[in-house]
């Protein structure tokens, strides 16, 4: 079995596949790395040959992740790491190594899914988007602050901004003016995730017309959905690029 992981800023995502790569045998959110081997150690039949992994942390905090995998699992662990071209996309930042990997992998998914142009919107701790012409030509992203720093700003910088994460879910059920604090936040919150969303595409549009395809990814996909119908949900995309980026044969 192989395992995959999508180590980004605020959780590890991660999933088990069947050496076929055909099927997913397990999959979930870990929020440390001692979470995370406590939910594959509990897996019933667990037989880890492979590992591959993608992280936008320190070098360090990955380098910790890699040994505490290896001692528990005693796994062979891939990095992906950056590259200027793969899967017929062309890296568009000026360094290409300071390009986050986890920006980079979706847009080797989103490519390889749409072969064409495409928009990929990614709602993590940020919200980044990423512009890939139809002849694989990156011409850069942006990076704004997503759900969680938005929302844990306010918290932190005013006094009186206070509220739980069960609540901050209800809020956002509907999205008229909010006539408590934990709804005019989260909904606040969420229409500037849904500004950024239109002014992308509105971007997109400038460039290929209705050409081209837009990907949502990240654990907050959802919140901006109503605002891309014409989107493909993709919540596994990182993994897609993964698997181009680490092939395992
Ligand atoms: N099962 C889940 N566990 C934790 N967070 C989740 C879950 N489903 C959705 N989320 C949302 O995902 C967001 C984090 O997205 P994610 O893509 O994992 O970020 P990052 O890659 O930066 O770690 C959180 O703001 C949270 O609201
Ligand atoms: C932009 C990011 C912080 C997004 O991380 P995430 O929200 O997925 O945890 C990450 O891709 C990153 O650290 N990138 C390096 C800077 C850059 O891409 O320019
Ligand atoms: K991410």
């Amino acid at each position: 079995m192989i395992l995959e992981l999508d180590c980004g800023n605020s959780f590890i995502k991660w999933r088990v596949l069947e050496l076929s790569e055909a099927t997913v045998r397990a999959e979930g959110i870990a929020g440390s790395d001692i979470a995370l081997i406590d939910s594959l150690v509990a897996l019933p039949g667990l037989l880890l040959t492979r590992c591959r992994l993608v992280s936008v942390r320190a070098l360090e905090e990955t380098d910790k992740l890699i040994a505490a995998l290896v001692a528990a699992f005693g796994v062979a662990v891939s990095c992906a790491t950056s590259a200027q071209e793969m899967g017929g996309v062309r890296n568009g930042y000026e360094d290409f190594q300071r390009l986050g990997m986890d920006r980079w992998l979706a847009m080797l998914g989103a490519f390889k899914l749409a072969s064409g142009a495409c928009l990929v919107l990614d709602f993590g701790t940020a919200a980044t988007a990423d512009f890939i012409g139809p002849d694989g030509g990156h011409l850069g992203g942006f990076i704004c602050p997503g759900m969680p720093l938005m929302r844990n700003q306010l918290r932190t910088h005013t006094r009186k901004i206070r509220y739980d994460d069960a609540a901050a879910e209800r809020a956002v059920e509907r999205l008229s003016p909010g006539r408590t604090t934990v709804e005019a936040v989260e909904r606040g919150c969420t229409l500037m995730l849904r500004g950024f969303v239109l002014t992308q595409l509105e971007l997109a549009r400038g460039y290929w017309g209705e050409d081209f395809t837009v990907f949502l990814t990240g654990g907050d996909a959802d919140l901006v959905r109503d605002a891309a119908p014409q989107a493909r949900l993709v919540p596994d995309l990182v993994f897609v690029g993964l698997a181009m980026a680490c092939p395992l044969s």
